[in-house]
Formats: structure tokens, sequence, C-alpha cells
């Protein structure tokens, strides 16, 4: 097939941010036998192979083939061909899946693949879809327990990046993509960086969802939330998917978000009977009002490096609470992100870099 390239994207008007587009699914994952995967680093090997490299570009090289070609080539058989970004480290397996709507892989082999020691290991799973109701592309993610969000921050500039590889597009270009947030844009910027327009914020306590009651009007604003015994004050957004944001225990020291036992807490958060869909759970330290630190738990994937989305909604939390400024760099584990929830239209804005690090072929 024929990867046509596109010289310009249309950037659609911003509809209303719709109710999740995807059915989310059973979070359960069986075992289904992921055949056989190896790493190899080295290249010329007619067998199942991951290359790796700091640069697609020096790997495609390195075959003599193009990018188109080699990112065109599809599964036979039962072997999934793939390219690994990560953003800050929040990392991914990306799926050109431009030519279907179903995406080429079950949520079993998905948590298969992310894997660190039996499979590529990541994140998550990415699928580039054709667009839907007049966008440019689709994108649906599954987790790396096999579960599906409805969005993913890092991801959407991972997915922007490599449509951008897939189409031979070079500089500034923005797309409009259809995720179960509703409609995201990311656009590249002449740096590389991917400047996302994320959407606005839901704040409304049982469309984040959460079961905590509203205190503020519909939302939870610096609201009490008793885990294993301790009250923490958390503050509920969604940014299509669900996040618990909290700035420390009630009454307690200023967080310090390195002393945290993520893995012991982080859990408690996701798996809280306040939530329903489970949380990503984001623990923050102020170091000023524009500059912020924060730790995730991700639902699905647990502690990650970082999180666009998790990101966006802790500086609107951030701001709800009176503790930082619309416009922060927030550091992550993996780097920093620059976010912006602008006052005049009220969206959210996430500015970081995406890497292609290595492309592969996984036995399904
Ligand atoms: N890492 C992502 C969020 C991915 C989805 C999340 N685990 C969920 O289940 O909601 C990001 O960068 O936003």
């Amino acid at each position: 097939m024929e990867i046509a390239a596109t010289t310009s994207v249309s950037v659609a008007p911003q509809p209303p941010r719709p109710s999740n587009a995807f059915s989310r699914k059973p979070h359960s994952v069986s075992s289904l036998p992921l055949a056989s995967f190896q790493r190899k680093h080295c290249v010329g090997n007619d067998k199942l192979r991951v290359s790796a490299s700091s640069s697609l570009d020096a790997v495609v090289a390195a075959e003599k083939i193009s990018p188109a070609s080699l990112l065109d080539k599809r599964e036979t058989g039962g072997v999934l061909h793939f390219v690994k970004y990560h953003g800050l480290g929040n990392d991914f397996i990306l799926v050109d899946n431009r030519d279907s709507s179903e995406p080429k892989i079950t949520q079993e082999q998905a948590a298969k693949l992310c894997d660190r020691n039996f499979g590529v290991g990541a994140d998550g799973v990415i699928f580039a879809m054709p667009g839907v109701n007049g966008t440019d592309y689709a994108m649906r993610i599954f987790n790396s327990d096999g579960s599906e969000p409805e969005m993913c921050g890092n991801g959407v500039r991972c997915f922007a990046r490599f449509i951008a590889k897939l189409e031979n597009l070079q500089g500034k270009h923005s797309f409009t993509i259809h995720t179960g947030a509703g409609l995201i844009v990311p656009e590249i910027q002449d740096d590389g960086q991917a400047k996302v327009d994320m959407g606005i914020p839901v704040l409304k306590a049982q469309d984040v969802p959460t079961k905590l009651p509203g205190n503020k009007g519909e939302a939870v604003i610096q609201a009490e939330l008793v885990v294993d015994g301790v009250s923490w004050n958390v503050t509920c957004v969604s940014m299509g998917n669900p996040h618990c944001i909290t700035f420390g225990t009630k009454g307690g020291p200023k967080l310090k978000v390195d002393d945290l036992n993520l893995s012991e807490i982080g859990p408690k958060f996701e798996h809280h009977e306040m939530f329903p869909a489970r949380t990503n759970t984001e623990f923050v330290e102020v170091l000023s009002r524009s500059h912020l630190k924060m730790r995730v738990w991700e639902r699905g994937a647990g502690a990650t490096l970082a999180c666009g989305t998790g990101a966006c909604a802790m500086v609107v939390a951030a701001v709800l609470e009176g503790r930082a400024n619309r416009k922060c760099t927030v550091d992550l584990p993996g780097g920093p992100l620059e976010i912006e929830w602008k006052q005049e239209d009220n969206h959210i804005y996430m500015t970081g870099p995406a890497e292609a690090v290595f492309y592969g072929r996984a036995l399904l």
C-alpha cells in the first residue's frame, strides 16, 4: 500500500467535548501467548527483530529503505510492525492502523507486548486510525494492563510525530485527532516539540467520575478523601480520563514527592471506592506559582515517568486551589512539560517532546 504524502492538514474548529466516544472495555487481562519476542541490536536478520537506535532515521538509513515503506509494512501471520516512541519517558508502542478502524491487536496482546520482561516493554499501545466525523485521524490506546483509557497526553504528542513520519511531513503541522476524550489538536512545532490543545477540563463530579460529593458547586476541590485511614485533600479533574490531584494530607506538612512510597499508596487511590472508573493520581509539590513538581500513579499503568493529561489536570487543580498561575512548568520524573490553562477559551495547552527510539516486529 502506498502512503499518501500530505502537505497540508486542515484544523477543524473545536466542537464541545463529547462524552466517551469509545466504549470502555473490561479491564481484565487473560493470558494469551506472545509466541516469541527477541531484541537484537542489529539489522539484516530475516527473523523477528527489534533494532534499537537513538534516531529512527539512522535505523531506516542503515536498512536502506524509506521510512514510509518501513512503516507501511503490514503484519502477516501474526507479526506486528511497530515504532517505539516516548514522551519524557512515558513510552508507547505505536501501530500504523490507518487502514482499519479495528485495532490490529487485542487488549490482551497489548498487555503482553507492554510487559518489560516478556514483551517490547511500554506504558501502552497506541493505534493511529482513520479519522472519525471529519477528523484527520483517530487515536486509541490500551494501557499496559490492557484496559482502554479515553486519552493520553504524552501519547498524543508521540502520535503526532508518528503521523508526520508516516506521511513524510516536515516542519510545522497540526492534526485533528478524534479520541475517547473528544477532539484533540496537536501541532508539531519547528523545534520538533508538540503543542497540544487538550480541550476543556471537566470538573463536574459525576463526569470525572467520582462519587465524592461536589463541594464547590458540582466540582470536588480540596475535598477530604480518606485513604487507608489517612485524610488527604484532593481535587478531581477529568481531561477525558479521570484524575485525582493531591498537594498533601489534611493538616499535614507540605508534600515532598520524592519521599512518597508511590507503589504502596498509588494503588490505594487507583482502586478507591470513590472512583468508579478507577483513577490516575497526581502527587504534587509546589516549588513556586509557576513551577510545580509531580509524581504520578497511572490507572492501568502504575508509576510512570510522565503523564500529560495528569500534568494538565494538576495545573487546573493548582489554579482552582489558588496555589499556582495558569501557566506553569511541571517537572516530572522524565522531564518538564509546559502547561497553560488559557482564560480566553478555557482550553489547556501542553507543550513537550516526543521521540522515536526504535522500530521492530513482534510475533503475536
Ligand atoms: N500517560 C498518559 C495517560 C494514559 C492513560 C491513563 N493511564 C488512564 O488510564 O487514564 C498521559 O500522558 O496522559
